[in-house]
């Protein structure tokens, strides 16, 4: 079982983990706002309701699936799921197992800088293999905490 005092805002490890996954947290959920922010300065929009409410007199606007810079924000924000999500979840089991300070730290903050540059990356295009190189730095991280999980957790 894990030491109570692991969880505790005491331990470095479990107050940077606190920051890191709040951090890459947010900047998933920014991804909602470039994509609000891309239908809404060209009028793109997936809903028949939507559209209807953007419309203006004589302009009537059609749902659009297949606008390109929306649709680029929304695979960033998929692959942000994809990630983020496992980072969090193995991160906080990573944090249960106690493990040093500066591997950990180290850990989160690769992961977080890869991330956000992974995010760069995919908006502006930036030619590969940038985006494959952020997207493996972040996923290798995340692999190497559920390495050192299971190196505690075997049964
Ligand atoms: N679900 C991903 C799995 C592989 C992956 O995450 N690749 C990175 C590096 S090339 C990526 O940025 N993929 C683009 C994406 O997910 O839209 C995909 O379909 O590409």
């Amino acid at each position: 079982m894990a030491d109570k005092t692991v969880l505790s805002l005491d331990n470095p490890v479990f107050t940077a983990f606190l920051f890191y996954s709040t951090l890459v947290i947010l900047k998933m959920m920014s991804m909602s706002l470039f994509t609000a922010f891309h239908r809404m300065t060209k009028n793109v929009f997936a809903n028949e309701e939507d559209c209807r409410s953007a419309s203006k007199p004589g302009k009537k606007l059609q749902p659009v699936l297949n606008n390109a810079d929306v649709e680029r924000v929304r695979r960033c924000h998929l692959n942000d799921l994809e990630n983020i999500t496992a980072f969090v979840l193995i991160g906080l089991l990573y944090t249960l197992t106690g493990p040093d300070v500066q591997m950990a730290l180290l850990h989160f903050r690769i992961f977080a800088g890869c991330r956000i540059a992974h995010t760069f990356f995919y908006l502006f295009a930036i030619p590969q293999p940038t985006r494959a190189l952020a997207f493996l730095g972040g996923f290798i991280v995340t692999i190497s905490m559920a390495v050192n999980i299971f190196k505690v957790a075997t049964f």
